[in-house]
Formats: C-alpha cells, structure tokens, sequence
C-alpha cells in the first residue's frame, strides 16, 4: 500500500507505473524520479519538482517606465520584487513606507541626494498586489530627463535591474495571479482597436474563459480520479458500483460541451483579429474605388487603365465598432504578363481566404449580357454563377454548387457605376428579382447593393450591409459564453475532444488506456490556461476517496 499511496501523492497511477516497471525490468519504486514523474504526471510538472523560482529569477527585484514613451504629463515607473521596498525607502529618504495602497505625494532624490521630481508613490505590499509580490508606484513629471534619471537612479540600487519585455505579467502569471488566457486578454485589451475587441479582451481578462475551461477541468479530473481508482482498487476494496457509468456519462457531456463550443464560426477569432473582407472582380470595375471610398482615403491607384492594381492593399477600418481588414485585389482576368499573373493568383488566394467576399461587377457589363439574352438572367445571383468559372473562382464562397466552401463565410454582391446605366429598363428588372437588400436584412449570402462610387449613390447602404454581416459573424462579446479567441485554444480544445472520443470508444477493452486518454485531454485543457498543477489532482483525490484510511 505504500506504493500506492505514493504514487497516489505524486498524482501518478499505480497500475500504469507497475506496467513502465515490468516493461523496463525495474523496480517499480526506482522509478520515482524527477523525471519519470515530469513524463507521467497528466500535466507533465510535478509542482514538487518544479524549479520556476529559480528559472524566472524570482529573487532579482525589476523596474520599467510603465507608461508611453515620449514627452507627457506624467510617467508611471514600477517596481516589483523583494527589494521594492529598499526603492521607495531609498528614492524617498525616509526610513516609513507610505501607507499601503494610497497615492502619497513625495519628493523623489537620486543616489547623491539630490531632488529628482516630486511625484505620487504608491506602495503595495505583495500578495495583494499585480504580481503577487511587492511592489511600488512612482508617478513622475513625463519629462525625459526625469524619467531618465529616475530609471538610473533604481537601476544604481543593489539588487535592481530592467525588466524584460512582458516580464512584471510573467511575474503574475507565474504567481497565480492571472492565468494564460486572462495574460493573453490583458494584452488584446493593450492591443484592442474598436469597440468590440475591447469588450472580448476585457472579459477574457476578467477570467470568464479561465472560468469555463476550469470548470471542465475539474469535471474532468474527477473522472479521472473515479477511472485510476477504479483501476487501482476494484479488485481489493469496495469502489461503488456504476463509478464508470457516471465516468462514461460525464465524458459525454463534456464532449457535448467542447463541440459546442467549437463550432461557433471562428468568432471570436475574427474578432480578435479582424474580419479579413477581400474585394474581388475583373479589372477596371471599380474594386479599388470602393476601397478608397470605405476607407476615405487614396489607399490604393485608381486609373482608367484595366489590371492596375496588381499587389493586395490592404487598409484596416472600424464599422461599427468592430474591426475590418479590408483587401483591394487585382482584376481577374486571363493574362501574358507575369507580374499581373502574380497579381491574379494573390487576389484568387485571398477569395479563399477572405471571411466575407465582395464581387464587384461594372453596371454596364451587366446590362449588356442581360440585353443580349434577353429573358436569360432572371436574377443577379444566375449572373454571378454563370461568371464563376471565368472569374477562376470555384471553389470559392461565391461557388454555391461546390459543397466544399465554409458555411460560415460570406459574400455579397456590388453592381458599381449605376451612374452610367438607367436604373430603370432591363437592369431595373433584373435588380428587381435579385432579392435587393434592405435594412435589418442580410443574413443571406449574395445580397446586392447598386452604387456608384463616382456619386456616391448607394454607399450608406453597401456599409450598413457589410457592417451587418460582420456583427453577425462577429457575434455580440458580451452575449453567452465566452468565445475561444487563438487559435493556440482551438488546437488544444480539439486535441481535448478527440481524446475524450478515444476514451468513449476504448474503454471497454482496456480500461487502463483508455483512463490515459482522459489524463490527455485534462493536459489539454491544463495547457489553455497553464494553472492545473499536481495538487489540484492530489486535491480531489483526497476531497473524493479515503483510499489507504
Ligand atoms: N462612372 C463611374 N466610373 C467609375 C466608378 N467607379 C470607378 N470608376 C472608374 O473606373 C475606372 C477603374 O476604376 P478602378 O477603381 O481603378 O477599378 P479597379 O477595379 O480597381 O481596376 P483594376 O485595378 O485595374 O482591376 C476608373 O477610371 C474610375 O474612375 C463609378 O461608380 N462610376
Ligand atoms: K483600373
Ligand atoms: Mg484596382
């Protein structure tokens, strides 16, 4: 039983390590080792192994101006670690530290005793601080120089050096402070751009991801407590009957849940980093008109001359509050000259990889196929269809009659330069029966609006419309659950689902392998967000089972 209740404290199964013993013709005990315990543990650290004071330099104190660059009214300068308090003890000449928490105005000296600045201290003792650890404040005049030799001044103390890029969150994160999803929105909120991205960031620094990503996980090691219990001890002590079925039903719901909550379109992906709107045609349509005129400014070349544009310009823009990148791309059509050709394959590319899709088309060009087969076209969507293969853009959203494109990509339809066609006759007919978008609408793929980028005829519509499909690609941040946001959440969430899958399929023949799967997809969910650690598995084995009395 020693064994066992070993293995048990270091979150290992017994069973399993018996098996790596036999197989390696040790002795089972032999095998607690560091390493081995690093290899096996479900989260690959054993916190009774890990050495992340020293790896992280806990015990050097570090500094760093806080606030921007440059000239401003007031620079913020902090300091974090064991001898934060010698800084402001120092800095300010008194043996007192201020009051905890509590802006206090005072003078500021260099290491000669000469004045630096007066400013605002602010002294917060660890843990209740950002980084867990003591830390301080210094609210200065924004001048150089006084930043300067402030910086100089702390980097003179004993024990003091510059922080490393991103290190006081290091500090935090390595403290408990925040977990990897609550550092990683902390810095799209540093990074957030509109409105919405802002409201994202903010909740997952808030922690709601942490919160849901916890709550599987602890629903998750208990499963794997009930499984290795019952692998450990259901030939020798009387383990509950039906501990597997609740295992079993347990996984299934948790896998309900991760499907879920990854199907949801790329959500909150596309918002972190924008809603990629590439906009597409033959040449001299007017693509890189509607850019300028979305954008308000001459991003990219606009002349009379067809395959002017060969590279992608890309200009990024707020609609609405939420962030668009938007692409002008480079007329499709057949051509002998390389560089267009180049041009030509970046803009089919970015039709594939574009969240929405903007097929400009020239009014006139319309009018004229619609006049030459009359009674042909009986909506502008037919049009489209029939021009996909000459565009080269099967396979694309536009290409309703491949099955392959993504359900959740999008694409609408602009007929440019209505100022050279009359609105009425076979073109008015035409747009008629093309289901034209209206107001509140536009949840449908290939909605049409008619502009003119020369009068500006029609651009309130065409943005009210694109801004409509992003909020609804986008979602709103703050409804229902929190959206993963990086693709690193997606690569382990489906790392996670599959290994619960695996468990569902194999535990039947071998339960042993089978409990494996689950220790997988916990080490998935553990890597999200980097806090599920040894004593949370001793915890509920503890909490659940007196195994051993
Ligand atoms: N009358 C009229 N002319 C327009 C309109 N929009 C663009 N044009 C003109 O059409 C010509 C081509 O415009 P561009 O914006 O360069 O067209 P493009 O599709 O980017 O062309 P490429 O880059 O060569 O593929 C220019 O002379 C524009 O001034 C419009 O709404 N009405
Ligand atoms: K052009
Ligand atoms: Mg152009």
């Amino acid at each position: 039983m020693a064994f066992v209740r070993k293995c048990r404290l270091l979150g290992l199964c017994s069973r399993r390590l018996a098996h790596v013993a036999r197989t390696k013709h040790q002795t089972a005990s032999s095998l607690f080792t560091p390493d081995f315990v690093q290899q096996y543990h479900p989260w690959g650290v054993s916190a009774r192994f890990s050495s992340s004071a020293h790896e992280y330099g806990f015990d050097s104190t570090i500094f760093a101006l806080s606030s921007g660059h440059g000239k401003c009214g007031v620079a913020v300068v902090r300091v974090t670690g064991p001898h934060a308090s010698s800084a402001v003890r120092l800095l300010t000449r008194r043996p007192v530290l201020p009051a905890v928490r509590r802006a206090a105005l005072k003078r500021l000296y260099d290491s000669t005793g000469e004045p630096l600045d007066r400013g605002l201290v602010i002294w917060f003792p660890g843990p209740h601080s950002f980084t867990g650890e003591d830390s301080c404040e210094f609210h200065v005049h924004g001048g150089p120089s006084v930043v300067t030799s402030l910086l100089q001044a702390l980097g003179n103390m004993e024990g003091l050096r510059p922080a490393e890029a991103g290190e006081f969150t290091k500090r935090a994160f390595q403290n408990g402070k925040l977990d990897l999803t609550e550092v990683e929105g902390l810095a799209d909120l540093i990074h957030a751009e509109t409105e919405a991205q802002r409201k994202q960031a903010l909740r997952q620094m808030e922690g709601d991801l942490s919160r849901l990503y916890s709550d599987w996980s602890r629903r998750l090691l208990k499963c794997v407590a009930n499984v290795e219990a019952y692998i450990d001890f259901s030939e020798d002590e009387n383990i509950e009957a039906g501990v597997l079925d609740d295992v079993e039903r347990e996984v299934c719901q948790l896998r309900e849940e991760l499907e879920r909550h990854l199907s949801d379109g790329r959500r909150g992906e596309r918002l972190r980093s924008g809603v990629q709107v590439a906009i597409l045609g033959k040449p001299n349509v007017g693509k890189s008109s509607l850019l300028n005129a979305v954008c308000q400014r001459p991003a990219a070349i606009v002349t009379p001359v067809a395959g002017t544009t060969r590279d992608v310009v890309e200009s990024a823009v707020n609609l609405g509050g939420y962030p668009v990148l938007l692409s002008d791309t480079a007329g499709l059509r057949e051509t002998e000259d390389i560089v267009e050709q180049e041009g030509v394959r970046r803009a089919r590319q970015r039709a594939q990889q574009a969240d929405i899709s903007v097929l400009v088309l020239d009014a006139t060009d319309v009018m004229a196929a619609v006049s030459r087969q009359p009674g042909h076209y009986l909506t502008l969507q037919q049009y489209v269809q029939d021009h996909i293969p000459d565009l080269g853009l099967q396979g694309t959203t536009f290409d309703t009659n491949d099955g392959t494109t993504n359900p959740t990509d999008s694409y609408l339809i602009v007929v440019n330069k209505s100022d050279l066609v009359d609105a009425g006759g076979s073109l008015g007919t035409l747009l008629a029966s093309s289901e034209l978008a209206t107001e509140g609408d536009g949840a449908r793929d290939g909605d049409v609006c008619v502009m003119s980028c020369l009068t500006g005829e029609g651009m309130d519509g065409f943005l009210q419309l694109l801004q409509l499909k992003v909020k609804l690609m986008c979602g709103n941040p703050l409804a229902g659950n929190p959206s993963f946001t990086q693709a690193r959440h997606r690569a382990h969430l489906t790392a996670c689902l599959q290994a619960l899958t695996s468990y569902a399929g194999m535990c039947e023949r071998d339960l042993v392998l089978a409990a494996e799967e689950l220790r997988t997809g916990l080490r998935h969910l553990g890597k999200i967000t980097g806090k599920m650690g040894a004593e949370e598995i001793l915890d509920v084995i503890f909490r659940d089972f007196c195994i051993g009395k």
